[in-house]
């Protein structure tokens, strides 16, 4: 007996076959990732071609095979009966390839009842993490639980574990493993970022270090992008301000780390905001379907080649950067000093091995740096700006801050002697009401996320056996009203109090810090290395949108709820805003 050829099926199966998954597969956004009767459509198309195609097939069998008998009686069935049939196979599959069973100290949270089949929980997580992560948090606190997600079970563990685990060495407890992990890396050529980290050392040796230098040379991209980016609005006009903020972040950090021309070129611009979009829709498809029958399945997934697509445009796009000088990007022909040796890609390819300075592993490396730090930035600015207007008596708090910095310390940028970083840092009510607005809207339900490369013993006896996905309530957490008094209510100043609540406190509760009880930038050693320019950029940019404009919701709006995937959590992408110039008030 052989095997059936994808090449062998009847086309018009195989059209359906493609229909089916692109119903599923093929969104621009994994919000809209399920389309329930649009795939149920196409899977009764789909049966209905592939059953005849099957009994095509079958005749080159041993009639009385099984294969045959199988077909014969789901030829009989009706679809109702086939979809329940094909989905408790489905069932049967996960649950026999499934890598979960390993934590058995921990109860698995968030099944209605005993009778429910782990495969919906497993779906309901997609949608409803926010309550199965809220009440396993309220039902367990001091105890860990499993949340079981679509493709691994996560272990909650509760913040009095933070500490501890946050000392254990990278190696033995690892950020990559868990966040590069959940894009399927062997399946989106993501692998190199698991085993390599010039993306990491570039932010924490060069950027970082040099911060007030990259922010100014950020800023005056910013200078350059407003009037291509942000609307005249000479009377009040409705705007996507996520997509304008997502352009000029793209801009700014395009400006950092590629440099010109690249940054300037709107194909590289797109590439760099859709290849997020792209790799999170392909990881999240590819994460509904056992690690065994990728191998086959991956190769039906659009959003996979997609990435493909945008990688290879990538490198085309760094080859171009690179080919005048192979090793030094930016220098003369003759060694002279760089045209632009602040481009952080001439330092990676000054201090990257013969591997990471390879055109497609830089390519690919500097679309992860976009991943890392563009949506997450532009999502954080835009929520800043949708709480401001959610509670407008906030804009001249920190309008007045903002003209006060610049009476005392001249604009932004404006005096050579003033450095950056120490003009942002006087904006003190606008770092507090960033703080409390990551509070309320994270980016993520549960995390920081680690996996344990190797059985872990915890001072209580606790043990983590080896692979376990391990993850914090965080969210749920701060809005634990032991932690913040009063959660719910939108209190910007709550960083600013404790600052100058004592001397010893004052360099403490900052936007770019983490601490336990504040982790939107992660824990520990593996904490967001971009995080001090993130915080920088956003102020830089709202200083220079809350000095110019004016921002309002549309008539009877108001604030846009998040939207959840898993535990990802996304503004909503149908928000909008009125905005309208200042000086036309
Ligand atoms: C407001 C914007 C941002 C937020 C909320 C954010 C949040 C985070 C979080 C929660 C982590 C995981 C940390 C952990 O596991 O402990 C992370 C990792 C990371 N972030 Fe950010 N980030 C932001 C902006 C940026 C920017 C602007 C950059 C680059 C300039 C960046 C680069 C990275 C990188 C490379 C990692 C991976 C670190 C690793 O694998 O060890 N992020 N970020």
């Amino acid at each position: 007996m052989r095997y059936l050829r994808a090449s062998e099926l009847h086309s018009s199966t195989r059209r359906q076959v493609g229909n089916f998954l692109l119903s599923c597969l093929s969104t621009s956004t994994p919000l809209h990732i399920f389309n329930p009767s649009g795939c149920l459509r196409s899977l009764r198309r789909l049966i209905h071609h592939i059953v005849p195609s099957l009994a095509q097939y079958l005749p080159s069998m041993d009639s009385t095979s099984w294969p045959a008998s199988v077909a014969a009686i789901l030829s009989t069935m009706s679809y109702a009966q086939v979809v329940t049939l094909l989905f408790s196979l489905c069932s049967a599959i996960l649950l026999l390839s499934s890598r979960r069973g390993k934590v058995h100290f921990a109860p698995v949270h968030g099944f209605r009842s005993v009778l429910e089949p782990s495969l919906f929980l497993q779906a309901r997580f997609i949608t409803t993490a926010y309550e199965i992560v809220g009440s396993g948090y309220k039902k367990f606190k001091d105890t860990p639980f499993l949340v079981r997600r679509y493709d691994n079970d996560v272990l909650v563990m509760p913040m009095k574990y933070l500490n501890e685990l946050s000392r254990i060495p990278n190696k033995k407890f690892d950020s990559k493993a868990a966040a590069v992990g959940n894009f399927v890396p062997e399946w989106t050529g993501m692998e190199f970022a698991m085993e390599t980290n010039l993306h990491i050392r570039v932010l924490s040796n060069k950027l970082t270090p040099e911060l007030s230098r990259y922010l100014d040379i950020s800023r005056s991209e910013l200078e350059y992008a407003w009037d291509l980016e942000v609307p005249q609005a000479d009377d009040w006009t409705e705007v996507d301000i996520q997509h304008i903020l997502r352009m000029l972040i793209a801009r700014m950090t395009g400006r950092i780390f590629m440099g010109i021309p690249a940054c300037r070129d709107p194909e590289w611009i797109n590439l760099t905001i859709d290849f997020a979009i792209h790799l999170f829709t392909a990881a999240f498809s590819l994460k509904m379907f056992p690690r065994w029958t990728l191998p086959f399945i991956a190769h039906f997934i659009p959003a996979r080649y997609r990435v493909k697509k945008h990688l290879k445009k990538a490198s085309e796009f760094m080859r171009q950067s690179v080919q005048k000088s192979p090793k030094s990007l930016l220098r003369g022909e003759h060694g002279e000093p760089a045209e632009d040796e602040t481009v952080l890609l001439s330092w990676m390819m000054e201090n990257g091995t013969e591997r990471e300075t390879a055109i497609p592993e830089m390519a690919a490396r500097q679309c992860i740096l976009a991943v890392a730090s563009v949506h997450t930035t532009a999502g954080n600015a835009t929520n800043i700006i949708f709480d401001l207007c959610a509670h407008p008596e906030w804009f001249p708090v920190l309008r007045e801050e903002i003209d006060h910095v610049t009476q005392e310390l001249g604009k932004l940028g404006e005096k050579k002697d003033v450095d950056t970083r120490l003009w942002l840092s006087r904006l003190e009510k606008l770092d507090s009401f960033i703080i409390e607005s990551q509070r309320l809207n994270p980016v993520m339900l549960v995390h920081p996320q680690r996996v344990a490369m190797e059985p872990l013993t915890l001072n209580d006896g606790t043990r983590i056996p080896a692979g376990t996905h391990v993850g914090w309530a965080h969210h749920h957490h701060v809005m634990d009203p032991a932690i913040t008094p009063n959660p719910e209510v939108f209190d910007p100043l709550r960083s600013y109090r404790k600052r100058h609540s004592s001397p010893e406190e004052m360099n403490k509760h900052l936007a770019g810090q983490t601490e336990p009880n504040r982790l939107s930038f992660g824990y520990g050693k593996q904490a967001c290395p971009g995080r001090f320019f993130a915080v920088d950029e956003i102020k830089t940019l709202l200083v220079r949108l809350l000095s110019n404009y004016n921002f309002k919701y549309p008539q009877g709006k108001n604030r846009p709820k998040p939207r959840y995937a898993n535990e990802n959590v996304f503004v909503d992408p149908t928000a909008r805003l009125m905005m309208k110039r200042k000086s036309t008030t």
